[in-house]
């Protein structure tokens, strides 16, 4: 009887053929298929001898090519693409088989896939994956979502491909349907909020400090050996050293200064609202990304008057480092709390810790700084913000002082820096004993008869403004 595959991989553009050789490396047998199927050719012709690959060129010869229960792993473009490319395998599945889309698929697209393919007797097992092409190959994080029962077939193949830290893969059960999904975006909003302070503290050491980007490169390389260890810092110091071959100018400089985004960024922020969260330093991050494409709008705003300002002031780059690591934890702790809002809403009972854990390594975001929100999660696994973890809290009194003076610089200067300053009017908001929210309600009760509550008195009230502002019980 020919050799049966243990995992499929179907979609090989450089996610998925990484994935396919990773899995390969590690000595499992991968069936492979690609609706062009150049592409498999391509992935044995070039990489067969690093593993086994069942090569297959329709849907049928993948699908019998796979031993029972199948693990059919999809790796297209999210959307229309991925149910296309469901609606052509699920017919050829048995009760029991499992799809597993690695895809970056929006959450809600996976709840009702997970909800129609269970249906049929099928595990949807939403799944997301980072690390990029490099991560796929040598080891990414693993966010899988689905039934606890696929975890049990699954588990152990991704947990062998996943990143390891300290011995421990970076994969885990997320939670039920579109969990695992919805972590892996809430990675990606996480993801522009730290590139937007990382963009934000070489913009205040740029044109702040008069650095050049050689010299901030040693700056973010020095950072690297401390608290702010990180895939980004590190790569931020290598892009910065890097010169232009062909002008012999920075390789920064030479870049059109308009960041684009495939999507998963703005449906955290979305999402957010709709649960309820404030996840102020992401939405800073995906707006920040948005002004910078309006070219129009860009040109037409350049003429306005900026501050009187000397052309560089004495700025310190510790300054800026304890502003980058007091609005990380700010931008962290938001989307921590959306994930936690999330798992409420849904029922996906979410070990907050565990995430933290499996983004130590193999992910965009992977940090030094992930093992203190581990460890924070383990201590109170229930606390309502990371911010007051001991070790936050005080790492963030000792900040405030440069942070407001960042910020403070910042705006004299006429550097817009919205990560920031909006993850300082969070901290501030959080601090703060009495808000102005009391006046906003006392102002929906006049215009709209909206009612309040009172701090001294139990009740929901009302104030007749039209009749000698008369207080009602509403
Ligand atoms: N690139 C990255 O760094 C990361 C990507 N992801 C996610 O992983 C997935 C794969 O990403 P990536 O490898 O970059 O590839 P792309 O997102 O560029 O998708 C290309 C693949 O999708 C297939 N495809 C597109 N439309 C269809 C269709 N209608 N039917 C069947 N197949 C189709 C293509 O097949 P064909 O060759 O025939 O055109 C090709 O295999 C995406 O969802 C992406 O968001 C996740 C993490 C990181
Ligand atoms: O998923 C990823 C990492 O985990 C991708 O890198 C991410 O999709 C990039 O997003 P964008 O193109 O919107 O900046």
């Amino acid at each position: 009887m020919a050799e049966k595959a243990v995992i499929g991989v179907t979609g090989l553009a450089v996610m998925g053929r990484n994935l396919a050789r990773n899995l390969a490396r590690h000595g499992h047998t991968v069936a492979v298929h690609n609706r062009t199927t150049a592409r498999t050719k391509a992935l044995v012709e070039e990489f067969g001898h690093e593993g086994t690959f069942i090569p297959a060129e329709t849907a049928e010869e993948f699908v019998a090519s796979l031993e029972r229960p199948r693990r059919l792993v999809i790796m297209v473009k999210a959307g229309a693409p991925t149910d296309a490319v469901i609606d052509e395998f699920a017919p050829l599945l048995e009760p029991g088989d499992m799809i597993v889309d690695g895809g970056n698929a929006h959450f809600a697209d996976t709840r009702r896939r997970e909800a129609a393919l269970r249906e049929r007797g099928l595990h949807f097992v939403g799944t997301g994956i980072s690390g990029g092409e490099e991560g796929a190959l040598n080891g990414p994080s693993i966010m899988p979502g689905g039934s606890e029962e696929s975890y049990q077939a699954l588990g152990p193949l991704l947990e062998s491909i996943a990143a390891k830290v300290d011995g421990t893969p970076c994969c885990t059960h997320v939670g039920p349907d579109g969990a695992g999904h919805f972590v892996k975006m809430v990675h990606n909003g996480i993801e522009y909020a730290d590139m937007q302070l990382i963009a934000e503290a070489y913009d205040l050491l740029r044109n702040g400090a008069g650095m050049s980007p050689a010299e901030i490169a040693e700056v973010f390389r020095t950072w690297n050996a401390g608290r702010l260890e990180s895939y980004l810092i590190e790569i931020t110091a290598e892009v910065l050293a890097h010169v232009d071959a062909r002008t012999g100018k920075p390789f920064v400089d030479v870049i059109a200064d308009q960041a684009e985004q495939k999507g998963t960024g703005r449906w955290t922020v979305q999402t957010a609202l709709d649960l309820g969260v404030p996840v102020s330093g992401i939405a800073e991050a995906v707006f920040a990304r948005s002004v910078s494409g309006h070219g129009e709008l860009r040109r037409a705003g350049r003429s306005l008057p900026g501050p009187n300002r000397s052309a560089t002031v004495k700025l310190s780059p510790d300054d800026v480092e304890k502003a980058l690591y007091a609005s990380k934890i700010i931008a962290y702790a938001q989307g921590f709390n959306q994930i936690q809002a999330a798992s409420a809403e849904y029922g996906w009972n979410i070990d907050l810790g565990a995430m933290a854990t499996i983004w130590r390594g193999g992910c965009i975001i992977r940090a030094r700084f992930l093992d203190r929100i581990r460890k924070a999660y383990d201590a109170d696994p229930a606390t309502p913000t990371l911010l007051t973890d001991d070790h936050f809290a005080q790492a963030l009194g000792e900040a405030q002082d440069a942070w407001r003076g960042m910020v403070a610089t910042a705006t004299q200067l006429g550097v817009p820096v919205p990560g920031f300053s909006s993850a300082l009017a969070y901290y501030d908001a959080l601090r703060a004993e009495r808000l102005p929210a009391a006046l906003t309600q006392a102002q929906r009760d006049y215009f709209g008869a909206h009612t309040y509550r009172r701090v001294d008195v139990e009740g929901v009230f009302h104030t007749r403004w039209e009749a000698g502002a008369v207080e009602v019980e509403a």
